[in-house]
């Protein structure tokens, strides 16, 4: 296992349009389920707008996305988005934050397509006039006012996952963040989905297993049983981790997946 590689100084190499005042503020978090620890006292100071999480199954990312968004409680340590804290403040949070699922099945609430963006909204307050205001206007961007009145029954996944994309942009996050969002996805169309989530001002924060997905991020953190083993420019990050990740592949041992 390749132990202590070094940050690789990403702020210097943000692109400039990119920059911007401390956002992502995580300090000595830590997680614990059942006296095990599923994250150990991770710090993250971040900038950026585009941050891409990787990691083995069961590194921990997933956990880490569920305490960035406020759904999960830190064991300890605190995390600050945009000068709040998501976990107490979950107003703020729901008007900052939104986050997208790898599978739309586990999201998706209402069976009618305009329900299911306007639910949201409702619960940031919105009005119910606003928030139909709002459906309509998110539809027509993307181009899909004919859904309006649509079963999501019948749907297929990738409309489902634009769906709830849709759902989350029209809520106006300052940060999504996405766990594995294109899984299961053909080429075309997780493409399609990537490129109109990155076309959002707002800042992301992705999971994947694709490090295509985040070669023109901004920032990769990289897990490693619950530590964060290396940060920096994709470049650098996703070359050591391919090397990595390769020469373990090479390896019969499963002990990390078998938990
Ligand atoms: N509620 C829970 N109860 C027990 N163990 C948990 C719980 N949540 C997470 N874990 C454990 O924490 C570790 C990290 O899980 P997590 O889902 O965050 O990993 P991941 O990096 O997202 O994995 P993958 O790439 O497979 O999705 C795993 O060993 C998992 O079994």
């Amino acid at each position: 296992m390749v132990i202590g590689i070094p940050s690789f100084g990403a702020a210097d190499v943000l692109h400039p349009a990119r920059k911007r005042p401390a956002f992502l503020d995580v300090e000595d978090l830590v997680y614990e389920v059942d006296g095990n620890r599923v994250l150990d006292r991770m710090n993250i100071h971040s900038s950026a707008a585009r941050i891409g999480l990787i990691g083995r199954n069961g590194s921990g990312k997933s956990t880490l996305a569920r305490l960035l968004g406020g759904l999960l409680e830190p064991s300890s340590g605190r995390v600050t988005i945009a000068g709040l804290n998501p976990w107490h403040d979950r107003k703020g949070a729901l008007a900052t934050i939104g986050i997208l699922f790898q599978n739309p099945d586990r999201q998706i609430i209402f069976p009618i397509v305009e329900e299911e963006i306007a639910f949201g909204l409702r619960q940031q307050g919105h009005s119910r006039e606003e928030a139909e205001r709002r459906t309509g206007e998110i539809l027509a961007i993307f181009g899909k006012t004919h859904w309006k009145d649509a079963p999501i029954s019948c749907l297929s996944q990738g409309q489902k996952h634009l769906l709830c994309m849709m759902s989350v942009l029209a809520m106006r996050p300052k940060l999504v963040i996405a766990d594995e969002p294109f899984a299961g996805l053909d080429i075309p169309t997780r493409r399609q989905i990537k490129r109109y989530l990155e076309m959002s001002e707002c800042g992301i924060i992705l999971v994947t297993h694709d490090l295509q997905d985040i070669a023109d991020y901004d920032e990769v953190y990289w897990l490693d049983r619950g530590k964060l083993l290396a940060q920096g420019h994709p470049d650098d990050v996703l070359r050591c981790y391919s090397k990595e990740m390769n020469r373990q592949g090479e390896s019969d041992d499963i002990a990390i997946l078998a938990g």
